[in-house]
Order: C-alpha cells, then structure tokens, then sequence
C-alpha cells in the first residue's frame, strides 16, 4: 500500500524548481472535432509563453489524415513569437514528419513518441512498439544531427485501454529505449487516466531502478481525478517535472474515453502549495484560459480557475 505517512514527513519548505510542460495546444487540442483556427492556436502559444513555462508544446508533425487538428503545423510554428529561455517541442512520430519540421528551420525541440503496449501502438502509430522504437532511432538521430533536442513519451505506462494494466518492466525497457535512443527527458503518460497512487508508485519504483529521476517527467490525464494524487507520488520519489494542459484540455484520439491531461492551473496550485517554484504566474494562465474560453466559446475551467475567476468576478 502507498505510505501517506512517509508523504507528510517529507514535505519540503526550501523552493525547489519543478519544470511545467504546457501540452494544451498539443495534447489538448489534437482530439478535437471542430478544428480551432490558426490564428487562435498562435494567440494560445503566444499567451502561454508571457506566462513564465520553459517549455510549450506547440503542435504535432503528424498525417494529418490521422489527427486532422493538428494539419496546420506549418502556419503554426511559423507564426508564434519565439521567446528567450521557452523551447518550443512538436510531436514527431516519423522521419517525413521531422523532415517536415525541419523544413520550416524554426524547430528548437521535437518530442517522438512510444507506447507501453503493442494494441495502443499500432492503433496510434500503425506500428508495434518494438517497430515504432526502430523507427524512431532515425528520427532521433536526424534530429540530434541539426541540434534540435529530442524528448520522448512513453503512453499506457499504468494502463492500455486495449490490453489493460501494463507491466512495469515494458514501460522501463521503453524509457530505457528512448533515452539510449538520445531522448534528454522521457515523460511518462497515462494516457487513459487510470492510474491510482499505488499503481503509480509501482510503475515507478520499477522504472527509478533504471533511469534516474532526474531523466523522468511524469504526463497525467485525468480521467478517474487521480492526477494530483499521482503527480504527489512523482514528487515524492524524486521526479521534479510533469507535463499539464490548460484548463485541463484534451484527450487522446487513440484512446476512446480518456480526458484531459491534468490542468495547469490545478497543477500549480499544488505545486506551489507543496513550496515549489515552478517560475510560471498562476494569475497570467488563469486569464489565458477565460480568453481562450471567450475565444472558443468554451465554458471548461480547472477547478483552481474557476475558483480564482469567481473570486475575481
Ligand atoms: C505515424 C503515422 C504517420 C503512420 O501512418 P501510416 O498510415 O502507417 O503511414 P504511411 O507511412 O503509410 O503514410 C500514410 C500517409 O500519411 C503520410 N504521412 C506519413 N507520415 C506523415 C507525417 N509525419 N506528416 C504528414 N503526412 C505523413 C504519407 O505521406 C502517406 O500519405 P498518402 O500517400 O496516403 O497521401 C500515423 O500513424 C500518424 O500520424 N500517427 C499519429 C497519431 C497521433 O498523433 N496520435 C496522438 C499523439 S500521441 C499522444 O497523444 C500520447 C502522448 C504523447 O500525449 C502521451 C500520452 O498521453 O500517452
């Protein structure tokens, strides 16, 4: 069973920095229907990055006869303003996809991608894992060739929403694979949501015995709400970044179901809460998520921003 106990113990007063990964106008985006214009995707980035995050993911390098929201990744990368001290990493699953990014000579980071689980994989990349791993060694090398950094996902790392619970030893022989591979940071996704505290800790208690903490971030969805929970596990064992959408955006086209990751604004609540400093003004992604709202006419707040506008209001 997860020790709570050992949790209270530990908890830390000296500011300690804790990297946010912005996935919204990737992750949160990719599974939308109705496509959301370019010129808001590019105002979305542009406000992200004023809010302090070292790193925004901006769009996906994929077909976009798969993931039709994510089509307009040229005009995207383009447009943004590119701040100093934020990387800008893309979703590259394949080597036409980074030539492609290439091609626009304004990528700082791609982020390639594996799976925990072969059903996920293929239907994701059309590709088993060991397949989408040996593809991979070309982008990654292709990518490290112009000076482009490369960080890597594994999904399913708790659970498959095709084969079920995931064994512990994949998602560590995948990471390991990843990093081997030239990754500088490998995010560890549950990409359904299902995880719980003690399958978490599991996982991650096996995958520490190979990686270091310090390679590791964790990518939460949160499905069943047990994102938080599971991100205190992550701290808890050493890990000091984890990836989040605003507003808690998203969902996985590939995994029926899943909500979106964790929200940014819940996220740094407790970040802050806990005596991190994450250098990202909570206030300023507040009001880029009631803008983004006015501008898509969507209503879906964190549970910290709505609670902090209400106040505002
Ligand atoms: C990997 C492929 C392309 C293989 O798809 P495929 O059909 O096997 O590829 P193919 O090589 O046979 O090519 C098929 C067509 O796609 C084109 N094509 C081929 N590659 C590209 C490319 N890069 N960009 C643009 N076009 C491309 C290619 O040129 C061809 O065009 P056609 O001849 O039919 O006109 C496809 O499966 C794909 O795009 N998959 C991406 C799926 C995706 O984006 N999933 C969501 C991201 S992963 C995720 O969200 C999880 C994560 C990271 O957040 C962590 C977590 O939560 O777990």
């Amino acid at each position: 069973m997860y020790n709570i106990s050992k949790i209270s113990r530990s908890f830390s007063t000296k500011k300690d920095f804790f990297r946010v990964v912005e996935v919204g106008a990737r992750d949160g985006l990719q599974a939308e229907k109705n496509f959301v214009a370019t010129d808001i995707k590019v105002e979305l980035i542009n406000r992200l990055s004023k809010c302090g995050f070292k790193a925004v993911e901006v769009t996906s390098f994929v077909s976009p006869k798969w993931v039709p929201q994510m089509a307009d990744h040229n005009e995207v990368v383009r447009q943004i303003e590119r701040h100093d001290g934020v990387n800008y990493p893309v979703l590259v699953p394949n080597l036409p996809g980074l030539k492609n990014a290439l091609a626009t000579g304004v990528i700082d980071e791609i982020a390639v991608f594996g799976a925990a689980s072969d059903a996920f994989s293929k239907k994701n990349v059309n590709a088993t894992v060991d397949e989408s791993l040996k593809k991979l060694l070309d982008v990654t090398s292709l990518a490290l060739e112009n000076n482009i950094k490369v960080r890597g996902y594994v999904s399913c790392v708790v659970g498959c929403p095709y084969e079920g619970a995931t064994k512990p030893e994949v998602v560590a022989k995948v990471a390991e694979k990843l990093l081997e591979a030239g990754c500088y940071e490998v995010s560890l996704g549950d990409t359904i949501g299902v995880g719980t505290v003690n399958s978490v800790s599991r996982m991650l208690n096996t995958v520490l015995k190979s990686v270091p903490a310090d390679k590791l971030a964790v990518h939460f969805h949160d499905t069943y709400g047990q994102a938080l929970a599971n991100v205190l596990v992550s701290v808890e064992k050493g890990i000091r970044a984890a990836d989040s959408s605003l507003s808690g955006l998203g969902g996985c086209p590939y995994a029926k179901g899943a909500t979106g990751n964790l929200a940014t604004e819940d996220l740094l609540y407790f970040l802050e809460g806990y005596g991190f400093n994450t250098g990202i003004n909570l206030d300023n992604v507040i009001s880029t998520a009631l803008w983004f709202n006015e501008a898509t006419g969507r209503t879906k707040m964190s549970r910290v921003g709505a609670a902090i506008s209400a106040k505002r209001a």
